[in-house]
């Protein structure tokens, strides 16, 4: 409504009647309004009321002055404002009702974020008193206030979540327009949110926390998923061990892992330790067969500082220490000397280490997981392995198919090792030929998945013209070409080295001694790459380095 709207005015006293009267305000029935003392009573107290004519309707709005009133008379606005305000009866009391809301506070911004209104439960909170903050900045009053950003963007904000102190409040903010400009904006804010929106709002912060628990145990799930996927195989024999790990791996027990050589125990320890509650802890992998007796206490157990001559300067901690609150994994354990045999027993019983050179014994909580590629039954009949010590690591067994019980896997096995090398030699779409498959499974792998990798590796190597053939494959007396040495080099070293001269059994140990030694050069003295790299376990492996008189140091 403007001036423009204005038809009329009455000035009038309660003593004089009519003082002044224009425009409208000069009929009749108007002028018979104002003097009904009921009717200006309650006009008054409304302050804006409909006022009728024969012909049309005003709006008058009551301006009290001591004892005289000013009634201007508008033409009737069609706008929602004025027809809550003339419509209803108790209109104004509603307005007060909102702007005095002890829970529901008010706050008006103008076009420059400066505050305009703010109701009176607002000031308390801040401990403002009436009226103080008006004409001061938003933000200067109310620190993390959006109103502004809702005049600069013009967009509504609604049922949102304000931290106020060190309570949270629902706020919703509006800008407000006038003639489709921006003039300001009002932000409510409710002191008591209906008991609703706090329980759903915990509800809602207590099912975020649970979302994140989820999101953290599936990334996690992933991740042991991993280990138990590196088991490559879908036979019957290698699904029930993926099952056996996962039932066996939370319980805590030690576990004998039992298999020929180059089956997959590793890789079972593996798994084992990233599904059991230790994962977070270290696994700790202590190749049994290549502990000297001289060197085990300190390897296993640690040495304080100084302990012994070439002792590192600070001590060093052994491996039962290192698989604290983890899981030591004794590898070749069938292959342990018998003096190395009691010292574990030792702490297998006691669960309790002290450093060589050491006088504080230490407690140590760890899981013990061993493997062998022996009959560890055999071996106590022979005398090679304590009775006692094969009782404590073997509560629980899991026993490893060999390859040849398990042919089915290998098409499996020969596009896992494919992608492998693929990705080794940076050297990807290298195909199969159809029939190597066929070869493949016709053959005899004594030395199990370890020996077919090392084949699949060398044929890809061999491949010409990005096809794997029979051929590339060394056959089943060993490399028709091998690694390492040039093909001729090998030639004359084999034949100017006696080739002809002796047994073939004599000679073939000679190049398995030679291609042992080349690899130790090539794979900086690495026993496991070299075993792997070979396809021989790593304990024929330390026999026949033994021959070699080359020993760990
Ligand atoms: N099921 C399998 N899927 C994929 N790779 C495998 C599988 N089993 C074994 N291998 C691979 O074969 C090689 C030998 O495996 P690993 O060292 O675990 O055998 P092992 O039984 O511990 O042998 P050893 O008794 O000689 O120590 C590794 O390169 C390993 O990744």
């Amino acid at each position: 409504m403007s001036l423009k709207d204005l038809k009329g005015f009455i000035i009038s006293s309660q003593d004089k009647g009519i003082l002044l009267a224009s425009g409208v305000g000069e009929e009749k029935t108007v002028q018979a309004l104002v003097k009904t003392p009921a009717w200006v009573q309650e006009a008054v107290s409304k302050r804006i009321v409909p006022i009728d004519t024969q012909d049309s309707r005003y709006i008058g709005l009551f301006a009290p002055n001591d004892d005289k009133y000013i009634l201007l008379l508008m033409d009737e606005a069609n706008d929602a404002v004025m027809e809550f305000l003339l419509g209803v009866d108790f209109s104004t009391n509603i307005l007060e009702q909102i702007l005095t809301d002890p829970y529901d506070a008010m706050v008006v911004a103008n076009r420059q974020g400066r505050l305009a209104y703010l109701s009176p439960v607002h000031e308390k909170f801040f401990g403002l008193k009436h009226g103080e903050a008006i004409g001061a900045k938003v933000t200067d009053v109310i620190p993390n206030s959006r109103l502004c950003d809702v005049i600069k963007t013009g967009v509504a904000e609604v049922g949102q979540v304000l931290q106020m102190g060190d309570t949270q409040r629902v706020t919703s903010r509006h800008p407000i327009r006038r003639d489709g400009e921006i003039v300001g904006a009002i932000g409510r804010v409710m002191f008591k949110g209906p008991q609703q929106i706090e329980k759903m709002s915990r509800k809602i912060t207590a099912l975020e926390k649970r979302l994140a628990e989820y999101e953290r145990e599936s990334k996690s799930d992933k991740v042991k998923e991993k280990y138990l996927d590196a088991i490559i195989g879908q036979s019957l024999a290698i699904e029930a061990v993926r099952r056996q790990i996962k039932k066996v791996a939370a319980l805590d027990v030690p576990v004998l892992i039992q298999g020929e050589s180059g089956t997959g125990k590793e890789l079972v320890a593996r798994a084992l330790h990233m599904y059991s509650q230790r994962s977070d802890s270290n696994l700790v992998t202590v190749n049994a067969a290549a502990l000297p007796a001289t060197l085990v206490e300190s390897e296993l157990f640690g040495y304080e500082a100084g302990a012994f001559t070439g002792a590192h300067r600070k001590g060093r901690p052994g491996k039962f220490e290192q698989a604290d609150g983890g899981t030591i994994f004794l590898d070749e354990i069938g292959d342990m000397p018998l003096e190395v045999q009691s010292k574990l027993l030792r702490v297998l019983q006691e669960r309790i280490v002290e450093r060589v050179g050491g006088d504080k014994p230490k407690s140590v909580d760890f899981r013990l997981c061993s493997a062998t590629n022996h009959n560890l039954e055999d071996l106590v009949e022979e005398n090679k392995f304590r009775l006692d010590l094969f009782y404590r690591i073997s509560p629980v067994c899991i026993t490893l198919p060999s390859l040849e019980e398990r042919k089915e896997d290998i098409p499996l096995l020969l596009r896992h090792f494919m992608q492998e090398m693929a990705d080794k030699y940076d050297k990807a779409n290298v195909e199969v030929e159809s029939n190597v498959v066929d070869y493949l499974m016709s053959r005899r792998w004594p030395g199990n998945i370890r020996q077919l990798r090392h084949e699949v590796e060398r044929a890809f190597v061999f491949a010409e013209n990005g096809v794997l053939r029979i051929e590339d494959f060394g056959g089943e007396s060993g490399g028709s070409r091998s690694f390492g040495a040039q093909p001729q080099n090998r030639n004359n070293r084999l034949t100017g080295g006696g080739m002809t001269d002796g047994t073939i059994k004599e000679a073939t140990a000679r190049v398995e001694l030679e291609m042992i030694s080349d690899c130790m050069v090539r794979f900086r003295g690495n026993k496991k790459k070299v075993a792997d790299h070979l396809g021989i376990s790593r304990s024929y492996l330390y026999k026949k380095l033994e021959e070699l008189n080359i020993h760990e140091d």
